[in-house]
């Protein structure tokens, strides 16, 4: 993992010289990263039923059965407003739209719900390495805060 050495605690291109180049995992490439990933969702068909909330005029049993509607609009609009922490609060949300679907179905055979099924395949797919990668990068992150304590 990445230590802080002596030199690096001080200004860059201080009297000691040049400074090391230190690569250091960033710990907010995940919200590039989910926005590439849902606007990869939004151009599979398989999205078209989940790329805003459900009408209520249109499926009047929704909303009884389901107790928190999600879409990938929501998902979308969420990330872009900074209202998500980490990518594994979007994965929630994300599960949530799969799993709402699979409890209103009133078939597993049924389009709609088949359409979820290759969706989520591919979601949890490209999820695991955004979070895998957020998560090493927290670490990564974190150990540079103790070894900074550790200097002062
Ligand atoms: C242009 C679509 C606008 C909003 N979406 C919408 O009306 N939906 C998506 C959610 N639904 C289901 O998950 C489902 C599973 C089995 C049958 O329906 C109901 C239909």
């Amino acid at each position: 993992d990445f230590c802080l050495q002596e030199e690096d605690t001080e200004a860059p291109g201080t009297s000691s010289g040049h400074r090391l180049r230190q690569v250091v995992p960033d710990r907010d490439a995940w919200k590039e990263q989910c926005k590439n990933l849902l606007n990869y969702i939004f151009e599979c068909e398989d999205s078209e039923p989940f790329r805003q909330p459900v009408d209520p005029q249109n499926y009047p049993d929704y909303h009884g059965i389901i107790d928190t509607p999600m879409d990938f609009g929501s998902v979308k609009k969420t990330l872009g407003e900074d209202r998500y922490e980490n990518p594994i609060e979007l994965c929630k949300d994300t599960r949530l739209i799969f799993a709402n679907a699979k409890a209103y179905t009133p078939n597993k055979r049924s389009k709609i719900y088949s359409m979820t099924l290759r969706l989520s395949a591919f979601f949890e797919e490209q999820i695991r390495t955004i979070i895998s990668e957020y998560k090493t990068a927290v670490k990564s992150s974190d150990s540079h805060k103790r070894a900074a304590v550790k200097t002062q």
